[in-house]
Protein backbone atom coordinates (compact mmCIF):
# COMPACT_ATOMS: atom_id res chain seq x y z
CA UNK A 1 0.00 0.00 0.00
CA UNK A 2 1.67 3.35 -0.93
CA UNK A 3 1.63 5.88 1.93
CA UNK A 4 -1.74 8.05 2.74
CA UNK A 5 -2.48 11.12 4.18
CA UNK A 6 -5.71 10.66 6.38
CA UNK A 7 -7.69 12.81 8.68
CA UNK A 8 -9.68 11.14 11.25
CA UNK A 9 -13.13 13.31 12.61
CA UNK A 10 -14.65 12.02 16.03
CA UNK A 11 -11.58 10.51 16.86
CA UNK A 12 -11.95 9.71 20.00
CA UNK A 13 -15.27 7.85 19.36
CA UNK A 14 -16.09 4.28 19.23
CA UNK A 15 -15.09 4.48 15.84
CA UNK A 16 -12.51 6.70 15.79
CA UNK A 17 -10.34 4.47 18.29
CA UNK A 18 -10.91 1.89 16.07
CA UNK A 19 -9.93 3.67 12.99
CA UNK A 20 -6.79 4.19 14.95
CA UNK A 21 -6.33 0.70 15.80
CA UNK A 22 -7.03 -0.40 12.14
CA UNK A 23 -3.99 2.54 11.32
CA UNK A 24 -1.54 0.80 13.39
CA UNK A 25 -2.87 -2.69 12.37
CA UNK A 26 -2.17 -2.02 8.23
CA UNK A 27 1.34 0.09 9.13
CA UNK A 28 0.86 2.40 11.54
CA UNK A 29 2.92 5.95 9.98
CA UNK A 30 4.75 3.59 6.95
CA UNK A 31 1.07 3.38 5.77
CA UNK A 32 -0.42 6.52 6.98
CA UNK A 33 -0.01 10.01 7.72
CA UNK A 34 -2.44 11.76 9.89
CA UNK A 35 -3.04 15.38 9.26
CA UNK A 36 -5.54 15.93 11.63
CA UNK A 37 -7.35 14.05 14.74
CA UNK A 38 -11.45 15.75 15.89
CA UNK A 39 -13.36 15.49 18.95
CA UNK A 40 -15.43 17.18 20.60
CA UNK A 41 -15.13 17.41 24.95
CA UNK A 42 -12.52 14.44 25.62
CA UNK A 43 -9.85 17.08 25.18
CA UNK A 44 -7.18 14.24 27.41
CA UNK A 45 -7.78 11.55 24.90
CA UNK A 46 -7.56 13.66 21.74
CA UNK A 47 -4.04 15.17 22.24
CA UNK A 48 -2.62 11.70 23.31
CA UNK A 49 -4.12 10.23 20.35
CA UNK A 50 -2.73 13.50 18.65
CA UNK A 51 0.80 12.63 19.81
CA UNK A 52 1.04 8.83 19.54
CA UNK A 53 -0.15 9.38 16.10
CA UNK A 54 2.33 11.89 15.21
CA UNK A 55 -0.83 14.19 13.87
CA UNK A 56 -0.19 17.61 12.24
CA UNK A 57 -3.41 19.15 13.93
CA UNK A 58 -5.61 18.19 16.70
CA UNK A 59 -9.28 20.20 16.75
CA UNK A 60 -12.17 19.95 19.44
CA UNK A 61 -15.44 21.19 18.05
CA UNK A 62 -16.22 22.75 21.37
CA UNK A 63 -14.56 26.16 21.44
CA UNK A 64 -14.90 26.27 25.25
CA UNK A 65 -11.91 23.19 25.12
CA UNK A 66 -9.44 25.01 23.28
CA UNK A 67 -6.96 26.37 26.05
CA UNK A 68 -7.15 22.33 28.01
CA UNK A 69 -6.26 20.86 24.14
CA UNK A 70 -3.93 23.65 23.95
CA UNK A 71 -2.28 22.95 27.51
CA UNK A 72 -2.63 19.46 26.94
CA UNK A 73 -0.64 19.25 23.52
CA UNK A 74 2.39 22.12 24.60
CA UNK A 75 5.66 21.36 23.34
CA UNK A 76 4.65 18.45 21.48
CA UNK A 77 4.60 20.07 17.88
CA UNK A 78 1.13 19.65 17.34
CA UNK A 79 -0.86 22.39 16.43
CA UNK A 80 -4.35 22.77 18.43
CA UNK A 81 -7.56 24.17 16.91
CA UNK A 82 -11.14 24.57 18.06
CA UNK A 83 -14.58 25.26 16.34
CA UNK A 84 -16.65 25.43 13.14
CA UNK A 85 -13.19 26.93 11.55
CA UNK A 86 -11.04 24.03 12.42
CA UNK A 87 -13.05 21.24 11.32
CA UNK A 88 -13.29 22.77 7.88
CA UNK A 89 -9.64 23.51 8.09
CA UNK A 90 -8.96 19.72 8.77
CA UNK A 91 -10.91 18.78 6.28
CA UNK A 92 -9.63 20.57 3.36
CA UNK A 93 -5.67 19.28 4.02
CA UNK A 94 -4.88 17.92 1.24
CA UNK A 95 -5.89 14.86 2.35
CA UNK A 96 -6.14 11.28 0.42
CA UNK A 97 -8.92 10.29 2.53
CA UNK A 98 -11.32 11.19 5.98
CA UNK A 99 -12.77 8.87 8.02
CA UNK A 100 -16.26 10.85 8.93
CA UNK A 101 -16.99 9.45 12.35
CA UNK A 102 -18.75 12.82 13.84
CA UNK A 103 -22.13 11.92 15.72
CA UNK A 104 -25.02 13.15 14.39
CA UNK A 105 -25.61 15.99 11.61
CA UNK A 106 -22.94 17.79 13.79
CA UNK A 107 -20.40 15.83 10.82
CA UNK A 108 -21.84 17.02 7.78
CA UNK A 109 -20.35 20.35 6.93
CA UNK A 110 -16.99 19.33 7.41
CA UNK A 111 -17.59 15.71 5.63
CA UNK A 112 -19.46 17.86 2.66
CA UNK A 113 -16.09 20.18 2.97
CA UNK A 114 -13.63 17.06 2.57
CA UNK A 115 -15.71 15.69 -0.25
CA UNK A 116 -15.38 18.90 -2.24
CA UNK A 117 -11.48 18.61 -1.64
CA UNK A 118 -11.54 15.50 -3.52
CA UNK A 119 -10.42 13.56 -0.20
CA UNK A 120 -12.11 9.48 -0.33
CA UNK A 121 -14.89 9.42 2.17
CA UNK A 122 -14.59 6.38 4.71
CA UNK A 123 -18.34 7.34 5.77
CA UNK A 124 -19.30 6.12 9.16
CA UNK A 125 -21.65 9.39 9.81
CA UNK A 126 -24.93 8.27 8.19
CA UNK A 127 -26.93 10.85 9.12
CA UNK A 128 -24.52 12.70 6.22
CA UNK A 129 -26.75 10.49 3.77
CA UNK A 130 -30.14 10.99 5.75
CA UNK A 131 -30.17 14.37 5.70
CA UNK A 132 -28.59 15.26 2.76
CA UNK A 133 -28.13 12.34 0.53
CA UNK A 134 -28.40 13.95 -2.91
CA UNK A 135 -26.44 16.86 -2.17
CA UNK A 136 -23.53 14.60 -0.48
CA UNK A 137 -23.21 12.54 -3.13
CA UNK A 138 -23.01 15.55 -5.68
CA UNK A 139 -20.23 16.78 -3.52
CA UNK A 140 -18.25 13.36 -3.33
CA UNK A 141 -18.98 13.33 -7.80
CA UNK A 142 -17.49 16.93 -8.09
CA UNK A 143 -14.65 16.67 -5.53
CA UNK A 144 -13.34 13.15 -7.90
CA UNK A 145 -12.84 10.92 -4.42
CA UNK A 146 -14.82 7.50 -3.55
CA UNK A 147 -17.37 7.32 -1.42
CA UNK A 148 -16.59 4.26 1.46
CA UNK A 149 -19.05 2.85 3.38
CA UNK A 150 -17.90 2.05 7.05
CA UNK A 151 -21.06 1.18 8.70
CA UNK A 152 -21.74 -2.50 8.52
CA UNK A 153 -24.10 -2.96 6.75
CA UNK A 154 -23.67 -0.73 3.79
CA UNK A 155 -19.85 -2.05 3.61
CA UNK A 156 -21.04 -5.95 3.62
CA UNK A 157 -23.26 -4.57 0.49
CA UNK A 158 -20.49 -2.72 -1.06
CA UNK A 159 -18.05 -5.82 -0.52
CA UNK A 160 -20.86 -7.88 -2.13
CA UNK A 161 -21.29 -5.87 -5.30
CA UNK A 162 -17.21 -5.05 -6.07
CA UNK A 163 -17.40 -8.56 -6.79
CA UNK A 164 -20.79 -8.92 -8.68
CA UNK A 165 -22.96 -7.48 -11.15
CA UNK A 166 -25.15 -4.36 -9.99
CA UNK A 167 -27.39 -4.52 -12.85
CA UNK A 168 -28.43 -7.78 -11.58
CA UNK A 169 -29.46 -6.42 -8.46
CA UNK A 170 -33.03 -7.10 -7.04
CA UNK A 171 -32.87 -5.84 -3.56
CA UNK A 172 -30.61 -5.21 -0.55
CA UNK A 173 -31.51 -7.28 2.59
CA UNK A 174 -30.19 -5.10 5.68
CA UNK A 175 -29.83 -7.00 8.54
CA UNK A 176 -30.73 -5.89 12.21
CA UNK A 177 -30.05 -7.32 15.69
CA UNK A 178 -33.30 -6.28 16.77
CA UNK A 179 -31.43 -4.90 19.97
CA UNK A 180 -31.69 -5.25 23.88
CA UNK A 181 -36.06 -4.81 22.84
CA UNK A 182 -36.32 -7.06 20.39
CA UNK A 183 -38.49 -9.62 22.55
CA UNK A 184 -40.18 -6.98 24.65
CA UNK A 185 -44.10 -5.56 24.54
CA UNK A 186 -44.87 -2.03 23.83
CA UNK A 187 -45.91 -1.98 27.41
CA UNK A 188 -42.89 -3.45 29.02
CA UNK A 189 -41.01 -1.14 26.27
CA UNK A 190 -42.88 2.01 27.44
CA UNK A 191 -40.89 2.22 30.92
CA UNK A 192 -37.15 1.46 29.85
CA UNK A 193 -34.40 4.08 30.94
CA UNK A 194 -30.93 5.33 28.75
CA UNK A 195 -28.75 2.58 30.76
CA UNK A 196 -30.96 -0.31 29.71
CA UNK A 197 -31.24 1.00 25.79
CA UNK A 198 -27.49 1.50 25.92
CA UNK A 199 -26.67 -2.10 26.72
CA UNK A 200 -26.21 -3.35 22.89
CA UNK A 201 -26.60 -7.59 22.59
CA UNK A 202 -24.15 -7.30 20.05
CA UNK A 203 -21.62 -4.16 19.30
CA UNK A 204 -19.58 -2.35 21.62
CA UNK A 205 -20.75 1.33 19.95
CA UNK A 206 -21.39 5.04 21.40
CA UNK A 207 -24.24 5.53 23.04
CA UNK A 208 -26.39 7.49 20.27
CA UNK A 209 -26.53 4.55 18.03
CA UNK A 210 -26.79 2.03 20.85
CA UNK A 211 -29.98 3.52 21.92
CA UNK A 212 -30.92 4.31 18.46
CA UNK A 213 -30.16 0.50 17.65
CA UNK A 214 -32.77 -0.55 20.77
CA UNK A 215 -35.47 1.59 19.09
CA UNK A 216 -34.47 0.48 15.46
CA UNK A 217 -34.17 3.73 14.61
CA UNK A 218 -30.92 3.36 13.90
CA UNK A 219 -31.64 0.83 10.99
CA UNK A 220 -34.80 3.48 10.10
CA UNK A 221 -31.53 5.74 9.36
CA UNK A 222 -29.74 2.77 7.06
CA UNK A 223 -32.81 2.15 5.18
CA UNK A 224 -32.33 5.79 4.27
CA UNK A 225 -28.49 5.72 4.15
CA UNK A 226 -28.82 2.54 1.62
CA UNK A 227 -31.40 3.68 -0.58
CA UNK A 228 -29.02 6.95 -1.18
CA UNK A 229 -25.42 5.22 -1.54
CA UNK A 230 -26.45 2.20 -3.92
CA UNK A 231 -29.14 4.15 -5.60
CA UNK A 232 -31.81 1.89 -5.05
CA UNK A 233 -35.80 2.34 -5.25
CA UNK A 234 -37.74 2.20 -1.88
CA UNK A 235 -39.06 -1.12 -2.85
CA UNK A 236 -35.53 -2.57 -3.47
CA UNK A 237 -35.11 -1.67 0.39
CA UNK A 238 -35.63 -5.04 2.73
CA UNK A 239 -35.01 -5.58 6.94
CA UNK A 240 -34.29 -8.74 8.14
CA UNK A 241 -33.83 -9.43 11.98
CA UNK A 242 -31.12 -11.42 12.52
CA UNK A 243 -30.14 -11.55 15.90
CA UNK A 244 -26.57 -12.75 16.18
CA UNK A 245 -25.71 -9.92 13.69
CA UNK A 246 -23.21 -12.25 11.92
CA UNK A 247 -24.54 -11.72 8.83
CA UNK A 248 -24.03 -7.80 8.10
CA UNK A 249 -26.16 -7.87 5.11
CA UNK A 250 -26.84 -9.35 1.66
CA UNK A 251 -27.99 -8.54 -1.79
CA UNK A 252 -30.43 -10.45 -4.01
CA UNK A 253 -30.01 -10.86 -7.52
CA UNK A 254 -32.33 -11.39 -10.69
CA UNK A 255 -31.03 -15.23 -10.70
CA UNK A 256 -32.86 -15.33 -7.38
CA UNK A 257 -29.34 -16.06 -5.79
CA UNK A 258 -28.48 -14.12 -2.30
CA UNK A 259 -25.27 -13.43 -1.51
CA UNK A 260 -24.23 -12.19 1.82
CA UNK A 261 -20.87 -10.98 3.71
CA UNK A 262 -20.38 -12.27 7.05
CA UNK A 263 -17.93 -11.98 10.37
CA UNK A 264 -17.56 -11.25 13.71
CA UNK A 265 -19.48 -7.85 14.91
CA UNK A 266 -16.38 -5.86 14.89
CA UNK A 267 -16.49 -2.58 13.50
CA UNK A 268 -12.67 -2.85 12.23
CA UNK A 269 -13.46 -5.34 9.68
CA UNK A 270 -15.39 -2.50 7.89
CA UNK A 271 -12.98 0.04 8.80
CA UNK A 272 -10.39 -1.73 7.55
CA UNK A 273 -11.44 -2.85 4.49
CA UNK A 274 -12.69 1.30 3.53
CA UNK A 275 -9.06 2.39 4.75
CA UNK A 276 -7.03 -0.32 2.17
CA UNK A 277 -9.68 -0.31 -0.50
CA UNK A 278 -9.64 -1.56 -3.14
CA UNK A 279 -7.40 -3.72 -1.04
CA UNK A 280 -8.50 -6.40 1.11
CA UNK A 281 -5.63 -5.98 4.37
CA UNK A 282 -4.83 -8.73 6.97
CA UNK A 283 -6.63 -7.79 9.99
CA UNK A 284 -6.01 -9.02 14.20
CA UNK A 285 -9.63 -9.29 14.56
CA UNK A 286 -11.56 -12.53 15.82
CA UNK A 287 -12.70 -15.37 13.22
CA UNK A 288 -15.86 -16.97 12.69
CA UNK A 289 -16.01 -20.36 14.36
CA UNK A 290 -19.20 -22.32 12.48
CA UNK A 291 -19.68 -24.90 14.64
CA UNK A 292 -19.63 -22.90 17.68
CA UNK A 293 -22.14 -20.23 16.47
CA UNK A 294 -24.26 -23.75 15.31
CA UNK A 295 -27.24 -21.38 14.21
CA UNK A 296 -28.25 -18.11 12.31
CA UNK A 297 -31.92 -16.93 13.25
CA UNK A 298 -34.22 -15.24 11.09
CA UNK A 299 -37.73 -13.04 11.87
CA UNK A 300 -39.40 -10.21 10.12
CA UNK A 301 -39.44 -6.87 12.01
CA UNK A 302 -42.34 -6.05 13.68
CA UNK A 303 -43.07 -2.31 12.81
CA UNK A 304 -46.07 -1.95 15.22
CA UNK A 305 -43.65 -2.20 18.48
CA UNK A 306 -40.63 -0.52 16.10
CA UNK A 307 -42.17 2.39 13.91
CA UNK A 308 -39.24 4.05 13.44
CA UNK A 309 -39.16 1.61 10.05
CA UNK A 310 -42.42 2.93 9.17
CA UNK A 311 -40.94 6.45 9.37
CA UNK A 312 -37.98 5.30 6.89
CA UNK A 313 -40.64 3.92 4.57
CA UNK A 314 -42.41 7.39 4.82
CA UNK A 315 -38.99 9.05 3.99
CA UNK A 316 -38.06 6.99 1.38
CA UNK A 317 -41.15 7.60 -0.70
CA UNK A 318 -41.45 11.26 -0.16
CA UNK A 319 -37.67 12.27 -0.76
CA UNK A 320 -36.91 15.71 -0.55
CA UNK A 321 -36.19 17.24 2.93
CA UNK A 322 -38.23 14.51 4.65
CA UNK A 323 -34.53 13.04 5.95
CA UNK A 324 -33.35 15.68 7.68
CA UNK A 325 -36.74 16.51 9.31
CA UNK A 326 -36.36 12.90 10.72
CA UNK A 327 -33.20 12.79 12.03
CA UNK A 328 -33.39 16.37 13.64
CA UNK A 329 -36.67 15.43 15.31
CA UNK A 330 -35.10 12.19 16.33
CA UNK A 331 -31.69 13.78 17.79
CA UNK A 332 -34.31 16.02 19.92
CA UNK A 333 -35.97 13.40 21.02
CA UNK A 334 -32.88 10.71 21.61
CA UNK A 335 -31.41 13.54 23.79
CA UNK A 336 -34.33 14.11 25.85
CA UNK A 337 -34.64 10.75 26.43
CA UNK A 338 -31.07 10.49 27.44
CA UNK A 339 -31.92 13.08 30.00
CA UNK A 340 -34.78 11.19 31.05
CA UNK A 341 -37.34 13.88 29.68
CA UNK A 342 -39.07 12.06 27.02
CA UNK A 343 -40.20 8.11 27.08
CA UNK A 344 -39.06 5.37 24.84
CA UNK A 345 -41.99 5.34 22.68
CA UNK A 346 -42.22 8.75 22.56
CA UNK A 347 -39.31 9.06 20.51
CA UNK A 348 -41.30 7.90 17.36
CA UNK A 349 -44.38 9.44 18.33
CA UNK A 350 -42.21 12.91 18.05
CA UNK A 351 -40.50 12.34 14.80
CA UNK A 352 -43.64 11.23 13.29
CA UNK A 353 -45.13 14.12 14.60
CA UNK A 354 -42.83 16.52 13.29
CA UNK A 355 -42.43 14.74 10.12
CA UNK A 356 -46.25 15.17 9.34
CA UNK A 357 -46.44 18.80 10.55
CA UNK A 358 -43.74 19.83 7.80
CA UNK A 359 -45.09 17.45 5.47
CA UNK A 360 -45.38 20.61 2.98
CA UNK A 361 -41.91 21.96 3.48
CA UNK A 362 -40.58 23.17 0.16
CA UNK A 363 -38.70 20.18 -1.74
CA UNK A 364 -35.50 22.06 -2.68
CA UNK A 365 -32.52 20.25 -1.03
CA UNK A 366 -29.65 22.96 -0.93
CA UNK A 367 -27.51 22.91 2.15
CA UNK A 368 -29.45 26.51 3.05
CA UNK A 369 -32.99 24.61 2.81
CA UNK A 370 -31.60 21.28 4.93
CA UNK A 371 -30.46 23.65 7.12
CA UNK A 372 -33.45 25.74 8.11
CA UNK A 373 -35.64 22.49 7.90
CA UNK A 374 -33.41 20.68 10.72
CA UNK A 375 -33.60 23.86 12.68
CA UNK A 376 -37.14 24.47 11.99
CA UNK A 377 -37.88 20.39 13.36
CA UNK A 378 -35.32 20.60 16.08
CA UNK A 379 -37.12 23.71 17.43
CA UNK A 380 -40.91 21.47 16.94
CA UNK A 381 -39.79 18.39 18.32
CA UNK A 382 -38.53 20.39 21.32
CA UNK A 383 -41.62 22.14 21.56
CA UNK A 384 -44.10 18.71 21.75
CA UNK A 385 -41.44 17.07 24.45
CA UNK A 386 -41.94 20.61 26.41
CA UNK A 387 -45.75 20.04 26.09
N1 LIG B 1 -19.89 2.84 16.80
C1 LIG B 1 -20.15 2.05 15.79
O1 LIG B 1 -19.82 0.87 15.83
C2 LIG B 1 -20.84 2.58 14.56
C3 LIG B 1 -21.05 3.93 14.39
N2 LIG B 1 -21.61 4.40 13.24
C4 LIG B 1 -21.82 5.84 13.06
O2 LIG B 1 -20.57 6.49 13.25
C5 LIG B 1 -20.75 7.77 13.87
C6 LIG B 1 -19.94 7.80 15.17
O3 LIG B 1 -20.47 6.85 16.05
P1 LIG B 1 -19.72 6.44 17.40
O4 LIG B 1 -18.26 6.35 17.13
O5 LIG B 1 -20.43 5.27 17.92
O6 LIG B 1 -20.04 7.70 18.32
P2 LIG B 1 -19.30 8.18 19.68
O7 LIG B 1 -20.33 8.87 20.47
O8 LIG B 1 -18.56 7.07 20.28
O9 LIG B 1 -18.23 9.24 19.13
C7 LIG B 1 -18.67 10.44 18.54
C8 LIG B 1 -17.50 11.29 18.12
O10 LIG B 1 -18.01 12.55 17.65
C9 LIG B 1 -17.50 13.62 18.48
N3 LIG B 1 -18.56 14.61 18.62
C10 LIG B 1 -19.65 14.55 19.41
N4 LIG B 1 -20.41 15.66 19.25
C11 LIG B 1 -19.75 16.43 18.35
C12 LIG B 1 -20.01 17.71 17.77
N5 LIG B 1 -21.10 18.43 18.09
N6 LIG B 1 -19.13 18.22 16.87
C13 LIG B 1 -18.02 17.51 16.52
N7 LIG B 1 -17.71 16.29 17.05
C14 LIG B 1 -18.58 15.76 17.93
C15 LIG B 1 -17.13 12.97 19.80
O11 LIG B 1 -16.17 13.74 20.51
P3 LIG B 1 -15.94 13.59 22.13
O12 LIG B 1 -16.06 12.13 22.44
O13 LIG B 1 -14.52 14.11 22.28
O14 LIG B 1 -16.93 14.42 22.83
C16 LIG B 1 -16.56 11.64 19.27
O15 LIG B 1 -15.28 11.85 18.74
C17 LIG B 1 -22.26 7.92 14.08
O16 LIG B 1 -22.81 8.61 13.00
C18 LIG B 1 -22.76 6.48 14.09
O17 LIG B 1 -24.10 6.36 13.68
C19 LIG B 1 -21.98 3.57 12.22
C20 LIG B 1 -21.82 2.22 12.36
C21 LIG B 1 -21.25 1.62 13.54
C1 LIG C 1 -22.09 -1.89 13.74
C2 LIG C 1 -23.12 -1.20 12.99
O1 LIG C 1 -23.04 -1.01 11.80
C3 LIG C 1 -24.33 -0.77 13.71
O2 LIG C 1 -25.10 0.11 12.92
C4 LIG C 1 -25.08 -2.01 14.07
O3 LIG C 1 -25.58 -2.54 12.90
C5 LIG C 1 -26.16 -1.73 15.04
O4 LIG C 1 -26.91 -2.85 15.25
P1 LIG C 1 -28.47 -2.96 14.96
O5 LIG C 1 -28.61 -3.95 13.87
O6 LIG C 1 -29.00 -3.44 16.29
O7 LIG C 1 -29.00 -1.61 14.62
MN1 LIG D 1 -24.90 -0.31 10.99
Amino acid sequence: MTQRRIAVFGATGSIGVNTLDVINQLGGQDAFTVSAVTGNRNVERLAQQAIDHNAEMAVTADEQQYAALKTALSGSGVRPAAGASGLIEAAVMNNDLVMAAIVGTAGLKPALAAARAGADIALANKECLVSAGPLFLSAVHEGGGRLLPVDSEHSAIFQVLEQNQRRALERVIITASGGPFRTKTLEEMRHVDAATARAHPNWSMGLKISIDSASMFNKALEMIEALHLFSLRPDQVEVIVHPQSIIHSMVGYADGSVLAQLGCPDMRSAIGYALAYPHRPPLNVERLDFAKLARLDFESPDEQRFPALKLARIVMERGGLQGAILNAAKEIALEAFIEGRCGFLEMADITGQVMENMRGAPSACGIEDIYAADEEARRQAAGLIRA
